[in-house]
């Protein structure tokens, strides 16, 4: 199976001792992979690294074989990798439409002189812009709400704004962080059946979870991080039974 992205070695410390401590492994393209383990076990500094958020101290992180340590994270965007945040901060004054229509687009520079050359293409393109995110709006069941101020939003539909936001970019892999928190169960099912969807369609997804019906339903295979370092990675039975992560856990 192919593979979409591959760490090796990654090390990330802030001064003390590494909190992501030699971390490698690979993503098949298609799966939706969990990544699980204790409070502080370093599983969002991980995702910031392979965001580009940060850089790794050492090691290496390729998209589809390209090196994409040491870029920007909106290169790495760009690249067709996007990542959702645990709380997500729409800009509350601004049309949950609007929101949706922030994903980057080049460099302000670019738009600049391409709006100055070229106003009437400019304008086209900001018209098909507007067409997708208003079907990824339908898509994640915001489209009644594409005219509202995004503060009237509960938590649970920021996250499928959220999602609506990246999928305007196409990406082919998504890091989704704790999706499942902090969301309503009516909510929850909704965004597990709009992940198994889009992963239905071929994006790839890595997921960092700690609701483990959530994990148990999408997740394959779950991988597991305990201060830094990956424990084991397997089917999510597997996991479950293994004394190693009942020991991270609770030791
Ligand atoms: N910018 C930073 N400066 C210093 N220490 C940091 C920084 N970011 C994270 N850490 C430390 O790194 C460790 C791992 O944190 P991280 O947030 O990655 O863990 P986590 O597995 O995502 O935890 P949680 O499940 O609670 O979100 C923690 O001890 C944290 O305090």
């Amino acid at each position: 199976m192919s593979r979409v992205l591959v760490a090796e070695g990654v090390t990330k410390g802030f001064g003390g001792p590494p909190v992501v401590d030699g971390v490698s492994f690979a993503l098949a393209r298609g799966t939706i992979t969990g990544l699980i383990g204790p409070n502080g076990a370093g599983k969002t500094t991980l995702f910031n690294l392979i965001a580009a958020s940060l850089a790794p101290d050492r090691g290496s992180i390729t998209l589809d074989g390209a090196r994409i340590d040491g870029l920007r994270p909106d290169e790495v965007f760009a690249r067709g990798l996007a990542r959702t945040f645990q709380i997500p901060r729409p800009f509350p004054a601004m049309t949950v439409l609007e929101n949706v229509m922030l994903a980057p687009q080049g460099q302000p520079g670019e738009r600049f002189w391409a709006n100055w050359l070229s106003p009437g293409a400019v304008a086209a393109e900001e018209r098909r812009n507007r067409g997708r995110a208003l079907e990824w709006l339908d898509f994640v069941g915001l489209a009644k709400l594409a005219g509202q101020p995004a503060s009237v939003l509960s938590g649970g539909q920021r996250k499928l704004l959220e999602l609506a936001r990246v999928l305007v970019a196409e990406p082919k892999l998504i890091l989704l962080d704790e999706p499942g928190a902090g969301v309503a169960p009516p909510l929850l099912a909704i965004i597990m059946e709009k992940i198994a969807a889009l992963n239905a369609r071929g994006i790839t997804f890595l997921v960092i979870e700690h609701n483990m019906d959530l994990v148990m339903t999408l997740c394959r295979p779950v991988m597991v991080l305990a201060q830094g370092r990956l424990l084991l990675e397997g089917s999510p039975e597997e996991v479950k039974r293994d004394p190693r992560v009942v020991e991270a856990y609770l030791g």
